[in-house]
């Protein structure tokens, strides 16, 4: 039996759907469909989940919503229409919406119900689509699903008891039409999975029915080792580890959400990815183990912007006892995650996400660090890029190195940072945002064209 999920690309519309029916139809293994909310239908669109969040985001701070709310309707009657579906559909969605929207009990969590209205409405269109093909298909709500998460807003984490649950899904008969990017918390509460999430929901639910593969469908024929919207027509990646598509997802592969990566890796279910528009293409698997020498010593590399490194220097912070972890405790009373925390004798850096500390955090820490931590200097440095080497045969070759620094130098690009050997499988190097596309195509070029 096999999970199938299809990403916002390839539900954007009816002609995407009527595709998406006949990968379904055409294998019977695939029992388990889990959606996304309608993506872009062209660059310049809006994804559901966006309007949703917009619609959300005027209702709290009482302004106008008649405007977005009819386009999210639009979208969905649209796609009603074109696959000749009952109108009774529409009907249910747009009650849906508008309960959501106006339910007191809601207060709470209104803004994640709404932003799961695009995947949980999509799931109903999809199965009705199928059933009128003359599939047995039903949809399945995450609560009755057993998808259970903890009570964080936005950035949900499965709880161990949703597998044993799941797992009674399995004798199920038909085609079970699963909404992604959301689960129930234990009292009942809708809460959503970070953005992306209905990657997620596709692991969750392959480990918990004990899948033989998890399907991910979306828009593009295979995970290239490089962005493609950086490289022209990088090279296809085959094969992969659960561990280097962590590294490289984590890294800005958002093809697939890396906190999808643990759960299919403990139930040891293989992933797929592999192309809506393209079903025949073989795609990209994601295993446990990766023949050696099966690809080059680097398999990916990836880059993404939007970080700031927090600079710290203390004369003999070796000797001081707890100067870490002071430090990170500051961070800690004001609510920010840190992402690396290179350090040397007598400085530590800190590598923190732009978006965790907004300018006006900025001086409440750097303040506090001054007169908690009693240090020489502190600075906030802003715009960097981090670009990571990813490979699991990394860690045992000669002169991977100086081969990427030798790449940094040939594009003009300086190193900021370079943090190697926390994780045996990845190098990881900051730079300033403004050089990350040319220094990319320069390692590009050094570690798969040379
Ligand atoms: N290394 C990569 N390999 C493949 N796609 C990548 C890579 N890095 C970024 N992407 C982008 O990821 C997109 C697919 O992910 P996403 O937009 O989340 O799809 P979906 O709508 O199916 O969820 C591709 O269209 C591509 O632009
Ligand atoms: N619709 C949600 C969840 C998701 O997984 O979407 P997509 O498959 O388009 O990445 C979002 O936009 O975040």
């Amino acid at each position: 039996m096999k999970v199938a999920k299809f990403g916002g690309s390839s539900v954007a519309d009816a002609s995407m759907i009527k595709k998406v029916a006949q990968i379904i139809m055409s294998d019977d293994d695939r029992k388990f469909i889990v959606v996304s909310a309608p993506g872009k239908r062209y660059s310049s669109d809006i994804k559901v989940t966006d309007l949703l969040v917009e619609l959300g985001e005027r209702f709290v701070n009482a302004q106008p919503v008649d405007e977005v709310q009819a386009k999210i309707v639009e979208r969905f009657q649209t796609m009603i229409e074109n696959l000749s579906l009952s109108e009774s559909i529409l009907d249910d969605i747009k009650e849906t919406i508008d309960t959501v929207l106006h339910d007191d009990r809601l207060e709470d969590n209104r803004l994640d119900a709404l932003k799961a209205m695009g995947e949980d409405s999509l799931a109903k269109i999809l199965s009705a689509y199928l059933q009128s093909l003359g599939k047995k298909a039903t949809y399945m709500n995450p609560r009755d699903a057993g998808i259970i998460v903890s009570d964080e807003p936005g950035s949900a984490q499965v709880l161990d008891e949703s597998y044993e649950l799941l797992a009674k899904l399995r004798n199920h008969d038909g085609i079970m039409i699963i909404p992604g990017f959301f689960g129930y918390t234990k009292d009942q509460k809708l809460t959503t999975f970070p953005r992306g999430g209905s990657d997620i929901t596709g692991a969750i639910v392959a480990a918990g029915v004990k899948a033989k593969l998890y399907e991910n469908f979306t828009d593009v024929d295979s995970v290239f080792c490089v962005n493609p919207t950086i490289v022209d027509n990088p090279k296809e990646i085959k094969e992969l580890t659960y561990k280097e598509m962590r590294e490289l997802s984590y890294a800005g592969f958002s093809v697939f959400h890396d906190e999808a990566l643990i759960p299919a890796f403990k139930a040891k279910i293989p992933v797929c990815i592999k192309n809506t528009n393209n079903p025949e293409k073989e795609g990209t698997m994601i295993v446990s183990n990766r023949e050696q020498g099966s690809t080059g010593t680097v398999v990916g590399i990836a880059s993404d912007k939007g970080f700031l490194s927090l600079y710290v220097s203390k004369y003999l912070m070796n000797r001081e006892i707890g100067f870490g972890k002071n430090l990170l405790q500051i961070l800690v009373d004001e609510g920010i995650s840190f992402e690396h925390a290179p350090s040397g004798i007598d400085d530590m850096s800190v590598i923190i996400r732009e978006d965790e500390l907004p300018l006006e955090k900025e001086q409440v820490v750097i303040e506090r660090i001054k007169n908690e931590l009693d240090v020489d200097m502190v600075a906030v440095e802003r715009d960097l890029a981090m670009i990571m080497l990813v490979g699991e045969g990394m860690n045992s070759t000669y002169g991977v190195a100086s081969r990427s620094t030798q790449a940094f130098a040939n594009a003009c690009v300086n190193i900021e940072m370079i943090n190697q050997g926390s994780s045996e499988v990845s190098v990881m190097f900051g730079i300033k945002e403004e050089a990350m596309e040319r220094a990319v195509q320069s390692l590009y070029e050094e570690f798969f064209e040379s």
